[in-house]
Order: C-alpha cells, then sequence, then structure tokens
C-alpha cells in the first residue's frame, strides 16, 4: 500500500475508498453544516485544493481526491485533517 494510503488508514472516521477519501459530519442544526462548508471553502481556496461537498439537511459529505492525478495524494490527506480542524475551530 502506498504511503498516502496507509496515512489515511489512520485518520479518524475517513473511508479510504479507492482514489478517495470520504467522512459524513452531522450537525444538529441546518445552518452549522452550512457554516462548516463555507469555512472549508476558505481553506480549499487557501490551498487551491478543492473537495467535493454533499448537503443533505444536516448531515455534510466531504470526499477528496486529486482529479487533475486521478488518484489520492498529499493534498486529500492534509484536506481531510484540515476539515477535522475546520470542525474543532
Ligand atoms: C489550477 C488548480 O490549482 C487546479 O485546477 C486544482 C484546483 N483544485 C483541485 N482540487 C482537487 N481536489 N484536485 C485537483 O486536482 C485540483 N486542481
Amino acid at each position: 500500500m502506498s504511503d498516502v494510503k496507509e496515512q489515511a488508514g489512520k485518520l479518524d472516521g475517513w473511508e479510504l475508498d479507492g482514489e478517495k477519501l470520504k467522512k459524513t459530519y452531522r450537525f444538529d442544526k441546518y445552518l452549522d453544516g452550512i457554516q462548516f462548508v463555507s469555512k472549508l471553502g476558505v481553506y480549499a481556496e487557501s490551498v487551491q485544493h478543492h473537495p467535493d461537498i454533499s448537503i443533505n439537511h444536516t448531515n455534510v459529505t466531504i470526499t477528496w481526491t486529486t482529479f487533475s492525478k486521478k488518484e489520492l495524494t498529499e493534498k486529500d490527506v492534509a484536506g481531510a485533517k484540515a476539515a477535522d480542524n475546520v470542525l474543532k475551530a
């Protein structure tokens, strides 16, 4: 297994699915999820690496992959960590 995937496998609550890293965050309130997405969007712009985001009422699913390379990269692992940190901030 690649180094990146080994790192990905150690992340809390993140599911490794092929070349994708996925996690669903569940919020009590709809606008809490929206605020989380907004903050993560600021991060994504700052590093020019953007996750797929699916909002289903109070559940927000974040999927990281590097589409230009069609594979999981260190940027995706960093993005997953950043998403968890955004939640704590
Ligand atoms: C030019 C720009 O940096 C690229 O198009 C970036 C933008 N954000 C990106 N985000 C992700 N997830 N994968 C990419 O390959 C990617 N490419």
